[in-house]
């Protein structure tokens, strides 16, 4: 028997690929036929690995040269599962990279009050502790707290003057330097600010600041999900997010619209992972005793079912409570259980970030420099 090359194609141009429009000759997913004596082999491409779809390729092949070329060739098939490229790399950090900073993780939470602000002045201090350099970017425009947070309510950045050019100097309390929307807006002064607004005071205090060296900047958003998040997401080259729930219903629903609008295809930021603050809540006289008052493992659960990492969970505390109001976050304390918790999400919140940049190309805007007192340098 000698089958011929040109027959075998002509059969195989009426199959085509499941879910693929035109023939698997057309559509190149056929790469070579070979003939020996009754033999056949076909290079076959496929776009994907269901296993459905090649079998059912296979199947298709040996059916049309059987009956269309002749019923007793032996045709082999060979599958090469080729996946197509990507159009974008996903993790790719949008806008210009921002000299001497190496990594913006945004703070964000759904809901409001459900302790942001606070999550994000203690991972800070805990941060310097551990030897960063640090910023932080009160970006909070419906409600700036990091100010009070770290005594530097009634200060105003000055302005310096570097390589030329005026710039706002952070103000620098606990070790870490702060600027804040709310140094430029009155207390009292509802702010009705739309997203491209928000996102150009942003870029300023951002890019017209004299922050030098940072390993870390973080940002504490507005609550919520609004246009105004859009804008600052698109605008500003964000390394990854963390997301701060408690573990009540009403603030884990806010919680996951907050994680979908990282994850995006028009904002596409990494999610860094879930936080649960006021996970459960310990009296003093008590120390045993864990009070699930907003409910038990919410936020973790969800960072399960959401398939992002579960960054740490921190109690409801009076004395967290009271070192926001009076200036000195209360991570500062040493050797308290408060101060062990903010260790171990601080702790997570680097590996997760320098984990986060091994995915990327190795660009100056996300390396870090300094990982002392971290356990993922210890690798
Ligand atoms: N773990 C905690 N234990 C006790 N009190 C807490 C804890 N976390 C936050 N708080 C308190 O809860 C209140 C709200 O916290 P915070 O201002 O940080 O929330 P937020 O989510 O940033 O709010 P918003 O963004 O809506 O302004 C503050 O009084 C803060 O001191």
């Amino acid at each position: 028997m000698k089958l011929n090359k040109q027959d075998i194609l002509k059969a195989l141009e009426t199959i085509t690929v499941a879910g693929e429009g035109t023939n698997m000759v057309e559509s190149g997913a056929v790469q070579n036929v070979m003939t020996f004596a009754d033999e056949v082999i076909v290079d076959l491409k496929l776009s994907t690995p269901a296993l459905h779809i090649k079998k059912r390729a296979e199947a298709d092949i040996i059916q049309a040269i059987t009956e269309k070329v002749h019923k007793d060739a032996q045709v082999k098939v060979n599958i090469k599962v080729e996946a197509p490229a990507k159009p974008e790399n996903p993790n790719l950090i949008k806008g210009k990279p921002i000299p001497g900073i190496k990594n913006i993780v945004a703070i964000a939470s759904g809901k409001g009050g459900v302790g942001k602000s606070t999550v994000t002045a203690n991972i800070a201090v805990t941060l310097a502790k551990m030897g960063f350099k640090v910023g932080i970017l009160d970006a909070d425009i419906y409600g700036p707290s990091i100010p009070i947070m770290f005594d530097v309510a009634m200060e105003r950045p000055l302005s310096v003057t570097v390589d030329g050019k005026s710039k706002m100097k952070p103000i620098e309390n606990h070790g870490v330097k702060v600027l804040s929307i709310g140094f430029f807006t009155k207390p009292d002064q509802a702010v009705i600010w739309r997203g491209p607004m928000a996102a150009k005071a942003l870029n300023q205090l951002i890019f017209d600041a004299a922050w030098g060296e940072l390993d870390f900047m973080l940002l504490d958003l507005p609550p919520g999900t609004g246009d105004i998040h859009l804008s600052i997401m698109q605008s500003l080259p964000i390394t990854g997010a963390v997301v701060v729930s408690t573990p009540q219903n009403v603030a884990l629903a806010d919680a996951r619209k907050g994680v979908a609008m990282f994850q995006q295809e028009s904002i596409d930021v990494p999610v860094l992972g879930m936080v649960e603050n006021m996970a459960y809540f310990t009296p003093d006289e008590l120390p045993e005793n864990k009070y699930y008052i907003f409910g038990k493992e919410g936020a973790r659960n969800l960072a399960e079912d959401l398939s992002i990492p579960f960054l740490g969970e921190i109690p409801l505390v009076q004395s967290i409570r009271e070192a926001g109001d009076a200036g000195r976050p209360a991570a500062l304390q040493t050797a308290t259980p408060i101060e062990k918790a903010y260790e171990e999400l601080t702790r997570n919140v680097v590996e997760e970030t320098v984990r986060r940049n091994n995915n990327l190309p190795p660009t100056e805007a996300i390396q870090i420099t300094t990982m002392a007192g971290c356990s993922a340098v210890k690798k």
